[in-house]
């Protein structure tokens, strides 16, 4: 299958206390197939959040390149990378960052009045149309404070998929939620990779990773093991899923 998204010798550091280098992701190799569904876990600071910033073009890696649908983008200047984030991807996190200025309908066709593809009709009828599709269209004209965090962060997913990404990336995109409503997200999250969207999201939870197909464990900046489930399927046992990636993660010491 076609690689979307691949680093090579990635390293990453920050400056801390004035001149002292610290190293955050240390020679980071990774490849991810289009259509994948891919988490990564690991220990609390282990580079999880910097690593999906540095291969989304989010931030600027130290050293080494990535590369999206073959084409180098750690190289790319900024406008043009900004244009490419815009277009091809589609971010979730674990707060739904909406603007509190405007509507809910508003913040979702946002991204794509910037973008410029389509008429602001279209657009609107698109936005409209995925927000009936995770049920909050009646929301429509509410604000932030009007919907609760399950229903905030469907319309970020909504947000994030305006303007048709080839890439949806999450950081921590249930951790402010419980358990039924990360449940419900996460049959969101599967349907949108069931229907061609390569996904590749950090997570804490194993009731999340259990539905990737591909988990990457990240200890102190490195990459150092991964597991394969497979790709979920709905009529599998969810609970065999788990236990085989609990026990892997035990493996890890997680
Ligand atoms: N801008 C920055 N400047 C300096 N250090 C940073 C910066 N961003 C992250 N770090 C450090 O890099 C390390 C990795 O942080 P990161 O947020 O990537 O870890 P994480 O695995 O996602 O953690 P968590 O699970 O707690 O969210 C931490 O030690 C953090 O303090």
């Amino acid at each position: 299958m076609t690689v979307i998204l691949e680093a090579r010798h990635v390293n990453k550091s920050h400056t801390v206390h004035q001149h002292e280098e610290h190293q955050i992701l240390k020679d980071i190799n990774l490849q991810v197939r289009q259509g994948e569904f891919v988490t990564v876990m690991g220990p609390s600071g282990s580079g999880k959040s910097t690593l999906l910033y540095n291969i989304s073009g989010m931030d600027q890696v130290s050293e080494g390149s990535v590369y999206f649908a073959g084409e180098k983008i750690s190289a790319l200047p900024e406008k043009k990378l900004a244009k490419l984030r815009l277009n091809k991807m589609g971010f979730i996190f674990q707060h739904s960052h909406l603007l509190k200025n405007l509507n809910l309908l508003d913040n979702v066709v946002l991204s794509a009045y910037l973008a410029k593809n389509s008429s602001k009709e279209v657009i609107r009828a698109r936005a409209l149309r995925l927000m009936k599709q995770m049920g909050v269209d009646e929301l429509a004209s509410h604000n932030i404070t009007q919907a609760s965090g399950g229903q905030l962060q469907r319309i970020s997913i909504c947000r994030a998929l305006i303007n048709n990404p080839d890439i949806l990336f999450g950081d921590e995109p249930t951790g402010a939620l419980n358990s039924r409503t990360t449940a419900e997200i996460m049959d969101i999250l599967d349907n949108i990779n069931a229907a061609g969207t390569t996904i590749m999201i950090v997570t804490h939870d194993v009731k999340v990773a259990v539905r990737s197909q591909r988990v990457l464990f990240m200890l102190d900046g490195k990459l150092v093991a991964e597991c394969n489930i497979g790709k979920y399927n709905k009529q599998q046992d969810i609970k065999a899923r788990e236990s085989v990636l609990s026990e892997w993660l035990t493996e890890q010491g997680f």
